[in-house]
Protein backbone atom coordinates (compact mmCIF):
# COMPACT_ATOMS: atom_id res chain seq x y z
CA UNK A 1 0.00 0.00 0.00
CA UNK A 2 1.58 3.20 -1.08
CA UNK A 3 0.41 6.51 0.12
CA UNK A 4 0.40 9.66 -1.50
CA UNK A 5 -0.14 12.57 1.42
CA UNK A 6 -0.97 14.84 -1.21
CA UNK A 7 -3.91 12.41 -2.23
CA UNK A 8 -4.73 12.02 1.40
CA UNK A 9 -5.00 15.77 1.90
CA UNK A 10 -7.52 15.54 -0.64
CA UNK A 11 -9.94 13.31 1.98
CA UNK A 12 -12.81 14.65 4.14
CA UNK A 13 -13.04 11.81 6.11
CA UNK A 14 -10.64 8.79 7.87
CA UNK A 15 -12.45 5.67 8.94
CA UNK A 16 -11.09 2.97 10.97
CA UNK A 17 -13.41 0.12 11.20
CA UNK A 18 -12.11 -2.39 13.53
CA UNK A 19 -13.37 -6.09 14.91
CA UNK A 20 -14.11 -4.10 18.16
CA UNK A 21 -14.35 -0.68 17.49
CA UNK A 22 -15.15 2.03 14.47
CA UNK A 23 -13.97 5.17 14.40
CA UNK A 24 -14.47 8.22 12.24
CA UNK A 25 -12.78 11.55 12.06
CA UNK A 26 -13.98 14.22 10.11
CA UNK A 27 -11.73 17.03 8.63
CA UNK A 28 -11.84 20.25 10.37
CA UNK A 29 -14.22 18.69 13.12
CA UNK A 30 -11.81 15.55 14.87
CA UNK A 31 -13.14 12.17 16.21
CA UNK A 32 -16.82 11.85 15.48
CA UNK A 33 -17.80 8.18 16.10
CA UNK A 34 -15.78 6.17 18.81
CA UNK A 35 -18.36 3.06 19.34
CA UNK A 36 -18.38 -0.97 19.08
CA UNK A 37 -18.28 -2.42 15.65
CA UNK A 38 -21.60 -4.01 16.54
CA UNK A 39 -25.17 -4.19 14.80
CA UNK A 40 -28.20 -5.92 16.69
CA UNK A 41 -31.08 -7.17 13.97
CA UNK A 42 -34.44 -7.97 14.00
CA UNK A 43 -33.75 -11.89 12.39
CA UNK A 44 -37.60 -12.19 11.24
CA UNK A 45 -37.77 -8.49 9.70
CA UNK A 46 -34.22 -7.55 8.95
CA UNK A 47 -34.71 -4.89 10.22
CA UNK A 48 -31.72 -3.03 12.27
CA UNK A 49 -32.67 -2.61 15.99
CA UNK A 50 -29.76 -1.03 17.53
CA UNK A 51 -25.59 0.01 16.48
CA UNK A 52 -22.71 0.88 18.54
CA UNK A 53 -22.74 0.95 22.77
CA UNK A 54 -26.58 0.09 22.44
CA UNK A 55 -26.10 -2.95 20.43
CA UNK A 56 -22.98 -4.34 22.50
CA UNK A 57 -25.10 -3.72 25.89
CA UNK A 58 -27.53 -6.27 24.09
CA UNK A 59 -24.87 -8.78 23.64
CA UNK A 60 -25.40 -12.42 25.00
CA UNK A 61 -28.87 -10.90 26.51
CA UNK A 62 -30.79 -11.21 23.24
CA UNK A 63 -34.39 -13.69 22.61
CA UNK A 64 -34.16 -15.97 19.49
CA UNK A 65 -35.34 -13.52 17.29
CA UNK A 66 -32.81 -10.76 17.65
CA UNK A 67 -29.33 -11.26 16.45
CA UNK A 68 -26.27 -9.20 17.65
CA UNK A 69 -23.24 -8.85 14.58
CA UNK A 70 -20.23 -8.34 13.55
CA UNK A 71 -19.65 -7.46 10.60
CA UNK A 72 -15.76 -7.18 10.99
CA UNK A 73 -13.45 -9.93 11.50
CA UNK A 74 -9.63 -9.44 11.82
CA UNK A 75 -9.60 -5.97 10.72
CA UNK A 76 -11.81 -7.12 7.55
CA UNK A 77 -15.08 -6.34 6.21
CA UNK A 78 -16.95 -9.79 6.24
CA UNK A 79 -20.29 -8.46 5.56
CA UNK A 80 -20.00 -4.98 3.36
CA UNK A 81 -24.21 -4.49 3.50
CA UNK A 82 -24.06 -4.72 7.62
CA UNK A 83 -20.52 -2.52 7.86
CA UNK A 84 -22.82 -0.05 5.54
CA UNK A 85 -25.86 0.19 7.57
CA UNK A 86 -23.48 0.22 10.71
CA UNK A 87 -21.76 3.33 9.68
CA UNK A 88 -24.38 4.94 8.17
CA UNK A 89 -26.42 4.64 11.60
CA UNK A 90 -23.55 5.37 13.46
CA UNK A 91 -22.50 8.47 11.11
CA UNK A 92 -25.96 10.04 11.15
CA UNK A 93 -27.36 12.86 9.82
CA UNK A 94 -24.08 15.02 10.53
CA UNK A 95 -22.22 13.03 7.91
CA UNK A 96 -24.66 12.67 5.27
CA UNK A 97 -25.15 15.84 5.06
CA UNK A 98 -21.70 16.76 4.67
CA UNK A 99 -21.76 13.92 1.93
CA UNK A 100 -24.22 15.40 0.03
CA UNK A 101 -23.00 18.96 0.04
CA UNK A 102 -19.99 16.99 -1.43
CA UNK A 103 -20.97 14.70 -4.53
CA UNK A 104 -16.96 14.28 -5.02
CA UNK A 105 -16.39 13.28 -1.54
CA UNK A 106 -12.78 11.04 -0.58
CA UNK A 107 -12.60 9.13 2.42
CA UNK A 108 -9.46 7.26 3.49
CA UNK A 109 -9.78 3.94 5.61
CA UNK A 110 -7.30 1.80 7.74
CA UNK A 111 -6.19 -1.19 6.39
CA UNK A 112 -4.27 -3.89 8.45
CA UNK A 113 -0.60 -4.87 7.36
CA UNK A 114 -0.45 -7.59 4.25
CA UNK A 115 -4.57 -7.53 4.03
CA UNK A 116 -5.55 -9.67 0.70
CA UNK A 117 -7.10 -7.71 -2.08
CA UNK A 118 -10.15 -8.83 -2.06
CA UNK A 119 -10.15 -7.71 1.95
CA UNK A 120 -9.22 -4.28 0.35
CA UNK A 121 -11.96 -4.60 -1.95
CA UNK A 122 -14.31 -5.22 0.82
CA UNK A 123 -13.44 -1.84 2.37
CA UNK A 124 -13.67 0.27 -0.57
CA UNK A 125 -17.14 -1.07 -1.54
CA UNK A 126 -18.20 -0.61 1.94
CA UNK A 127 -17.40 3.29 1.64
CA UNK A 128 -18.15 3.54 -1.20
CA UNK A 129 -21.78 2.59 -1.24
CA UNK A 130 -22.06 5.16 1.23
CA UNK A 131 -21.08 8.01 -1.09
CA UNK A 132 -17.14 8.11 -1.43
CA UNK A 133 -16.21 8.92 -4.82
CA UNK A 134 -12.77 7.89 -4.27
CA UNK A 135 -11.18 5.66 -1.39
CA UNK A 136 -7.76 5.84 -0.10
CA UNK A 137 -6.16 2.58 1.92
CA UNK A 138 -3.79 3.29 4.60
CA UNK A 139 -1.77 0.77 6.35
CA UNK A 140 -2.59 0.77 10.08
CA UNK A 141 0.71 0.67 11.23
CA UNK A 142 1.40 3.70 9.16
CA UNK A 143 -1.75 5.74 10.66
CA UNK A 144 -1.07 4.62 14.01
CA UNK A 145 2.86 5.31 14.06
CA UNK A 146 1.98 9.18 12.73
CA UNK A 147 -0.67 9.48 15.61
CA UNK A 148 1.72 8.67 18.20
CA UNK A 149 3.68 11.34 17.06
CA UNK A 150 6.73 9.08 15.75
CA UNK A 151 9.13 10.62 13.43
CA UNK A 152 7.88 8.29 10.63
CA UNK A 153 9.23 10.50 7.82
CA UNK A 154 13.00 10.69 8.96
CA UNK A 155 15.45 8.16 8.21
CA UNK A 156 15.58 6.20 11.38
CA UNK A 157 13.78 3.39 12.69
CA UNK A 158 10.55 3.63 15.00
CA UNK A 159 8.98 0.64 16.00
CA UNK A 160 5.44 0.15 16.43
CA UNK A 161 2.86 -2.72 18.22
CA UNK A 162 -0.75 -2.35 17.24
CA UNK A 163 -2.17 -5.12 19.40
CA UNK A 164 -5.77 -5.10 18.98
CA UNK A 165 -9.01 -6.86 19.43
CA UNK A 166 -8.78 -10.27 16.45
CA UNK A 167 -4.34 -9.27 15.33
CA UNK A 168 -1.13 -7.99 16.72
CA UNK A 169 0.86 -5.37 13.82
CA UNK A 170 3.93 -5.16 14.23
CA UNK A 171 6.53 -2.92 12.07
CA UNK A 172 9.82 -1.23 11.98
CA UNK A 173 9.27 2.34 9.86
CA UNK A 174 12.13 4.50 8.28
CA UNK A 175 11.63 7.52 5.60
CA UNK A 176 7.98 7.41 5.88
CA UNK A 177 7.38 3.16 4.65
CA UNK A 178 7.50 0.01 6.85
CA UNK A 179 10.78 -1.92 6.64
CA UNK A 180 10.01 -4.71 7.80
CA UNK A 181 6.21 -5.99 9.21
CA UNK A 182 4.05 -8.87 10.34
CA UNK A 183 0.46 -9.50 11.28
CA UNK A 184 0.09 -12.08 14.80
CA UNK A 185 -3.65 -13.25 14.76
CA UNK A 186 -3.59 -12.43 18.56
CA UNK A 187 -4.92 -9.88 19.83
CA UNK A 188 -7.49 -8.56 22.78
CA UNK A 189 -10.11 -11.86 21.69
CA UNK A 190 -7.22 -14.37 22.34
CA UNK A 191 -6.54 -12.84 25.45
CA UNK A 192 -9.98 -12.48 26.79
CA UNK A 193 -10.68 -16.48 25.81
CA UNK A 194 -7.56 -17.22 27.79
CA UNK A 195 -9.05 -15.95 30.68
CA UNK A 196 -12.32 -17.29 30.36
CA UNK A 197 -10.93 -21.16 29.62
CA UNK A 198 -8.90 -20.60 32.55
CA UNK A 199 -12.11 -20.16 35.21
CA UNK A 200 -13.71 -22.16 33.27
CA UNK A 201 -11.09 -24.81 33.81
CA UNK A 202 -9.76 -23.78 37.25
CA UNK A 203 -12.80 -22.64 39.05
CA UNK A 204 -15.81 -24.45 36.95
CA UNK A 205 -17.11 -21.02 36.45
CA UNK A 206 -18.01 -19.49 32.79
CA UNK A 207 -17.41 -16.08 32.86
CA UNK A 208 -19.67 -13.36 31.33
CA UNK A 209 -17.46 -11.40 28.39
CA UNK A 210 -18.15 -8.35 30.33
CA UNK A 211 -16.70 -9.45 33.23
CA UNK A 212 -13.68 -9.71 31.55
CA UNK A 213 -12.70 -5.96 31.78
CA UNK A 214 -13.02 -6.03 35.45
CA UNK A 215 -10.76 -8.88 35.56
CA UNK A 216 -7.86 -7.13 33.43
CA UNK A 217 -8.02 -3.95 35.45
CA UNK A 218 -7.59 -5.99 38.99
CA UNK A 219 -4.79 -8.01 36.80
CA UNK A 220 -2.94 -4.04 36.66
CA UNK A 221 -4.27 -2.57 39.84
CA UNK A 222 -5.55 0.31 37.78
CA UNK A 223 -8.88 1.68 37.65
CA UNK A 224 -9.04 2.03 41.50
CA UNK A 225 -8.80 -2.12 42.26
CA UNK A 226 -6.12 -3.42 43.61
CA UNK A 227 -3.99 -6.28 42.48
CA UNK A 228 -4.38 -9.68 44.54
CA UNK A 229 -7.00 -12.67 44.89
CA UNK A 230 -10.31 -11.14 43.42
CA UNK A 231 -13.77 -11.89 43.52
CA UNK A 232 -15.65 -12.82 40.14
CA UNK A 233 -19.13 -13.60 40.01
CA UNK A 234 -19.84 -16.18 36.73
CA UNK A 235 -22.06 -19.24 36.38
CA UNK A 236 -21.53 -22.91 37.57
CA UNK A 237 -20.39 -24.97 34.87
CA UNK A 238 -22.28 -27.68 36.10
CA UNK A 239 -25.71 -26.38 37.86
CA UNK A 240 -26.02 -23.28 35.98
CA UNK A 241 -26.53 -20.86 38.73
CA UNK A 242 -24.98 -17.76 39.75
CA UNK A 243 -21.63 -18.49 41.86
CA UNK A 244 -19.14 -15.84 42.91
CA UNK A 245 -15.42 -17.54 43.02
CA UNK A 246 -11.95 -16.04 44.64
CA UNK A 247 -9.38 -15.79 41.62
CA UNK A 248 -5.67 -16.09 42.12
CA UNK A 249 -4.70 -13.20 39.74
CA UNK A 250 -0.98 -14.48 39.61
CA UNK A 251 -2.42 -17.29 38.06
CA UNK A 252 -4.63 -15.96 35.65
CA UNK A 253 -1.82 -13.77 34.81
CA UNK A 254 -0.36 -17.00 33.95
CA UNK A 255 -3.07 -18.01 31.87
CA UNK A 256 -2.77 -14.97 29.50
CA UNK A 257 1.21 -15.28 29.50
CA UNK A 258 0.94 -18.11 26.08
CA UNK A 259 -0.75 -15.75 23.91
CA UNK A 260 1.33 -13.20 24.86
CA UNK A 261 4.17 -15.19 23.61
CA UNK A 262 3.14 -15.10 20.21
CA UNK A 263 3.52 -11.60 20.24
CA UNK A 264 6.56 -11.91 21.20
CA UNK A 265 7.77 -14.28 18.77
CA UNK A 266 6.08 -11.81 16.42
CA UNK A 267 8.61 -8.94 17.57
CA UNK A 268 11.68 -10.97 16.97
CA UNK A 269 10.80 -11.82 13.70
CA UNK A 270 10.72 -8.39 12.54
CA UNK A 271 14.00 -7.49 14.75
CA UNK A 272 15.43 -10.12 12.72
CA UNK A 273 14.29 -9.41 9.73
CA UNK A 274 16.05 -5.65 9.88
CA UNK A 275 19.30 -3.92 9.10
CA UNK A 276 21.44 -3.82 12.21
CA UNK A 277 21.83 0.19 11.55
CA UNK A 278 17.94 0.64 12.39
CA UNK A 279 17.90 -2.53 15.31
CA UNK A 280 20.48 -0.10 16.56
CA UNK A 281 18.54 3.10 16.79
CA UNK A 282 15.51 1.38 18.58
CA UNK A 283 17.49 0.63 21.56
CA UNK A 284 17.46 4.33 22.15
CA UNK A 285 14.04 5.45 21.08
CA UNK A 286 12.51 1.59 21.95
CA UNK A 287 8.87 -0.10 21.01
CA UNK A 288 5.95 1.91 21.28
CA UNK A 289 2.65 -0.17 21.93
CA UNK A 290 -0.79 0.96 20.03
CA UNK A 291 -4.39 -0.44 19.29
CA UNK A 292 -6.56 -0.63 22.97
CA UNK A 293 -5.16 -4.04 24.01
CA UNK A 294 -2.15 -2.21 24.52
CA UNK A 295 -3.12 -1.44 27.94
CA UNK A 296 -3.48 -5.79 28.53
CA UNK A 297 -1.49 -6.19 32.13
CA UNK A 298 1.93 -7.47 31.81
CA UNK A 299 1.88 -6.78 27.76
CA UNK A 300 4.35 -3.75 28.15
CA UNK A 301 7.08 -5.66 31.18
CA UNK A 302 7.26 -8.62 29.23
CA UNK A 303 7.88 -6.98 25.60
CA UNK A 304 10.49 -4.89 27.94
CA UNK A 305 11.94 -8.06 29.58
CA UNK A 306 11.84 -10.31 26.25
CA UNK A 307 13.85 -7.43 24.26
CA UNK A 308 15.67 -5.36 26.56
CA UNK A 309 14.61 -1.89 24.51
CA UNK A 310 12.94 0.63 25.83
CA UNK A 311 8.49 0.18 25.68
CA UNK A 312 6.02 2.93 25.81
CA UNK A 313 2.57 2.86 25.76
CA UNK A 314 0.82 5.32 23.46
CA UNK A 315 -0.94 8.19 24.87
CA UNK A 316 -4.62 7.10 23.53
CA UNK A 317 -3.07 3.83 22.37
CA UNK A 318 -7.01 2.86 21.21
CA UNK A 319 -7.62 5.91 18.88
CA UNK A 320 -3.63 6.69 17.48
CA UNK A 321 -4.52 4.89 14.14
CA UNK A 322 -7.57 7.21 13.17
CA UNK A 323 -5.99 10.47 14.69
CA UNK A 324 -2.97 9.10 12.87
CA UNK A 325 -5.02 9.07 9.77
CA UNK A 326 -7.23 12.34 10.99
CA UNK A 327 -3.55 14.46 10.87
CA UNK A 328 -2.45 13.03 7.70
CA UNK A 329 -6.30 13.96 6.19
CA UNK A 330 -5.52 17.73 7.81
CA UNK A 331 -1.84 18.03 5.80
CA UNK A 332 -0.63 18.00 9.27
CA UNK A 333 2.05 15.76 8.04
CA UNK A 334 4.93 16.85 6.17
CA UNK A 335 7.29 14.35 3.70
CA UNK A 336 10.27 14.21 3.92
CA UNK A 337 11.88 16.23 0.87
CA UNK A 338 15.40 15.51 -0.24
CA UNK A 339 17.48 18.94 -1.22
CA UNK A 340 19.44 17.87 -4.14
CA UNK A 341 21.82 20.88 -3.62
CA UNK A 342 22.44 20.57 0.29
CA UNK A 343 26.21 20.22 0.94
N1 LIG B 1 -8.11 -1.08 29.39
C1 LIG B 1 -8.01 -2.18 28.67
N2 LIG B 1 -7.40 -3.28 29.16
C2 LIG B 1 -7.30 -4.39 28.42
N3 LIG B 1 -7.77 -4.52 27.17
C3 LIG B 1 -8.39 -3.48 26.64
C4 LIG B 1 -8.54 -2.25 27.33
N4 LIG B 1 -9.20 -1.38 26.52
C5 LIG B 1 -9.45 -2.04 25.38
N5 LIG B 1 -8.98 -3.29 25.44
C6 LIG B 1 -9.07 -4.32 24.41
O1 LIG B 1 -8.67 -3.73 23.18
C7 LIG B 1 -9.34 -4.38 22.11
C8 LIG B 1 -9.87 -3.33 21.17
O2 LIG B 1 -8.78 -2.62 20.67
P1 LIG B 1 -8.93 -1.75 19.33
O3 LIG B 1 -10.02 -0.79 19.52
O4 LIG B 1 -7.58 -1.25 18.98
O5 LIG B 1 -9.37 -2.93 18.34
P2 LIG B 1 -9.87 -2.85 16.84
O6 LIG B 1 -9.08 -1.80 16.11
O7 LIG B 1 -11.32 -2.75 16.79
O8 LIG B 1 -9.43 -4.33 16.41
P3 LIG B 1 -8.60 -4.88 15.15
O9 LIG B 1 -7.45 -3.90 14.96
O10 LIG B 1 -8.13 -6.24 15.58
O11 LIG B 1 -9.56 -4.88 14.02
C9 LIG B 1 -10.45 -5.22 22.71
O12 LIG B 1 -10.10 -6.59 22.60
C10 LIG B 1 -10.49 -4.77 24.16
O13 LIG B 1 -10.82 -5.85 25.01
Amino acid sequence: MTISLAQLRRCSVAVDIGASRTRIYLKNQGLIVDEPTVAAVNVRTGALLAVGTDAAVMDGRTPEYIRVVRPVANGTVVDIDMAQRLLRQLVGNKLRRTWRRRPTMRAAICQPFGSEPLAQRAAVETLSGLGARRVELVDTLVAAAVGCGLPVEQPEATMIVVCGAGTTQIAVLSLGSIVAAETVAVGGNAIDHAVVQHLRQHHAVHLASRAVRPLHLMLSGTGGLAAGPAEVHGRDVVSGTTRCVQVDTDRVRHAIATPLTAILDGIGSVLRRCPPDLVADLGERGIMLAGGSALIPGLESMIREATTVPVHIADRPDTCAVQGLGAMIEGKVEPMYLDPMAP
